[in-house]
């Protein structure tokens, strides 16, 4: 029998025949990429918070070198000290501090997949290929589900168009695999062909075009409408981050 590539075009709609394969948790904009580039840059772990009290109480338990960072609205959280932008991961190394994040969509969309899924990573445009090989050999021949974690329960096209990039690089360079896909993986791989490029999907997006008009807007937030710019750039990244467990009721991400 042949494995499944699935897609889930929302969290909440992980196939249940899928249950307990390899999952791969996509917020492109822009959870998933900070959560990448904040590993990157050496933070001891990241860890997802299921909501903003969770979060401090997860500082109040880790103790020093912890860092709380996330959004609402698109901006930091009052008492958070960062907010979700992968620009800000990038400024600076991370040694020595553990990330505590929550955001409205991406941290909520790993809480999901970790109850359907075995083996979860997290997934972006910058670590598209090394996370689909990373998916490839942690499923051992087994199912895999791409999940897109979608905007304010909506679908979005930043995240299936990624996801579409995801299931490219899974299919690999001559699309001869035996995976079975279903609808919405067949939706997203078609999908990347609509546009030249991420750059241009990621700015056709709903997300990407209000990140973008923030910038606008003020000057204080034009690190947002580069942000998008960055989300954007495709395999540049290694950093593939891994669910190694739970601590308390945080995801830890290495
Ligand atoms: O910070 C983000 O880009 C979004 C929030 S919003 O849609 O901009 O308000 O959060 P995420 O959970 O990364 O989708
Ligand atoms: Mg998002």
């Amino acid at each position: 029998m042949s494995r499944r590539l699935s897609v889930s075009l929302l969290p909440g709609l992980h196939p249940p025949e899928q249950r307990g394969g390899t999952a791969l948790v996509i917020d492109v904009l822009r959870a998933t990429t900070t959560a990448t580039t904040f590993l990157e840059r050496g933070a001891d772990a990241v860890m997802f918070a299921p909501s903003i009290e969770a979060a401090h109480a997860l500082r109040a338990s880790l103790g020093t070198g912890t860092l709380l960072a996330g959004e609402r609205g698109g901006l930091r959280i009052d008492g958070f000290d960062l907010g979700n932008s992968p620009l800000d991961a990038a400024a600076r190394e991370w040694g020595g501090h553990t990330l505590v994040m929550n955001t409205t969509n991406g941290t909520d969309a790993a809480h999901t997949a970790v109850q359907a899924a075995q083996h979860v990573l997290l997934a972006c445009l910058r670590n598209a290929p090394a996370a689909a090989a990373r998916a490839q050999a942690l499923a051992q021949g087994g199912d895999i589900t791409v999940v897109c974690a979608g905007t304010d329960g909506q679908v979005s096209l930043d995240d299936c168009y990624t996801a579409g990039v995801v299931v490219r690089e899974l299919l690999g360079p001559a699309g001869e695999t035996d995976f079975m896909l279903n609808d919405s993986a067949q939706m997203v791989l078609a999908l990347t062909a609509r546009w030249p490029g991420p750059q241009a999907a990621l700015q056709a997006s709903a997300h990407g075009q209000r990140l973008l008009g923030m910038g606008d807007i003020d000057l204080a937030f034009a690190d947002l409408a580069l942000d998008v710019t960055f989300c954007a750039e495709l395999g540049v990244s290694d950093c593939v981050p891994e669910l190694r467990g739970r601590e308390a009721e945080g995801l830890v991400f290495r």
